[in-house]
């Protein structure tokens, strides 16, 4: 296939073959991840004919060719070049990264996000974020927290920075296929790289933080309660909270789940609930910021990140940058060998960057050949399982 290669270090020298949805991973999540992802959402939300008939229309498109977007939305114009390259090709043969970006953007037009209407700003994934946050799991999370405050301060804070890296495990996307999977406790054996030593003393002593978050539930939540940790008693620090603008990703977190998370906190019990307090007061304040930019939903990779951000990025101490699909788009989603340095690969990063990710695709760097090697003769698919994880810095 003749694609050009990606080169996400900004340095040309520096590339690798873009992965694309041809097989593998990718292919499967395409074939087995995005209809069944369509039927939740339209057993989920109770949308009239038109559009479980244009849904339906996108779940047969899967199986032909790319078409055009229909709708003409403010971004479309932008999309129509975006899109140029790939329009008429088959979904099997397309760069994964662009094409899963482009499904989720054709989703939302489908199901009237959009639109001026009664569906316009209805989250096709608002009934399954829901379940989880009511649920069980973030009910004992919530209750864990009675326990944080009998820690010392770094016990506390290396806890939080584990429970921010292994809620990432758990995204919706990744449940549907993996009903059953095992949520239990932390596995630091399975972290691949872990630069905690480095992160931690950066975390105390950073004023300016950026969180670009992931996915809701949680996640979400040990990702504010660390912006909590950040932020109380430490009236020079600000943290900004970066998250999307629209659905995304089937459970990825938008300004409203910040502020249901902030709430079912608040409800919480005791610890919980005093958290929630202090984070209603740190967004009054302005001590901690929402952000939701455009580019977050945008088929790109960071080296691409408009002005504006690069500025934002580049003002920060340190960035903590949030799970498997921002982690993509860190390193490029591209088939890089996975004794890369990370920091060759970020070195267009215009400040200091943290990523925390489980890995549940196959792009990888800065693991030493060693550990590769033993991965690999486990013959599991540890890449993509959830299983394992990193904590890089540049
Ligand atoms: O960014 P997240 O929530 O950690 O993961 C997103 C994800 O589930 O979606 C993609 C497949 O659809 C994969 O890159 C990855 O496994």
């Amino acid at each position: 296939m003749d694609l050009a290669p990606l080169t996400a270090s900004g340095d040309p020298r520096l590339t690798a073959p873009v992965i694309t949805t041809a097989d593998g991973f990718p292919r499967s999540v395409l074939r087995d991840r995005h209809p069944e992802l369509l039927a939740k959402v339209l057993d989920g939300v109770p949308y009239p004919p038109e559009v479980r008939l244009a849904v339906n229309g996108l779940l047969q498109e899967l199986d032909g060719s790319i078409l055009p977007l229909s709708d003409s939305h403010a971004d479309a114009a932008q999309w129509a070049e975006w899109s140029a390259p790939y329009l008429g090709k088959s979904w099997y043969e397309v760069p994964f990264l662009w094409a899963e970006n482009f499904f989720y953007r054709k989703l939302l037009g489908a199901t009237g996000w959009f639109a001026p209407g009664p569906w316009q700003s209805v989250d096709p994934f608002g009934p399954q974020k829901d379940a989880e946050l009511a649920g069980a799991a973030v009910q004992a999370e919530l209750e864990a927290l009675e326990q944080l405050g009998s820690l010392p301060d770094s016990q506390a804070l290396d806890s939080l920075v584990l429970a921010a890296l292994w809620g990432n495990r758990a995204d919706l996307g990744f449940k549907i296929q993996r009903p059953t999977g095992d949520d239990g406790a932390p596995e630091v054996d399975n972290m691949i790289a872990d630069q905690r030593d480095a992160l931690l003393p950066l975390l105390t002593d950073a004023s300016r933080i950026i969180l670009i978050t992931d996915n809701v539930g949680r996640e979400l939540l040990p990702d504010l309660v660390l912006a909590d940790r950040l932020l109380v008693g430490r009236s020079g620090v600000t943290a900004w909270l970066h998250v999307k603008p629209s659905p995304y990703f089937t459970s990825d977190a938008m300004p409203a789940d910040v502020l249901k998370t902030v709430q079912r906190m608040v409800d919480g019990p005791p610890a919980a609930s005093e958290i929630g307090h202090r984070l209603r007061n740190f967004l009054s304040e302005g001590r901690l910021e929402l952000v939701a930019h455009p580019f977050y939903v945008a088929p790109l990779t960071y080296d691409q990140a408009p002005p504006d951000l690069q500025k934002h990025y580049a003002r920060a101490d340190l960035t903590l940058l949030k799970g498997d699909l921002n982690y993509r788009r860190l390193v490029g989603d591209a088939a890089w060998p996975a004794t890369t340095p990370f920091g060759a690969v970020t070195s267009y990063w215009p400040g200091r960057v943290a990523a925390l990710r489980t890995l549940k695709s196959d792009v990888l760097v800065g693991v030493d050949e060693e550990r590769l090697a033993a991965l690999d003769a486990t013959g599991e698919a540890w890449r993509t399982s959830g299983r394992h994880a990193v904590i890089q810095l540049k």
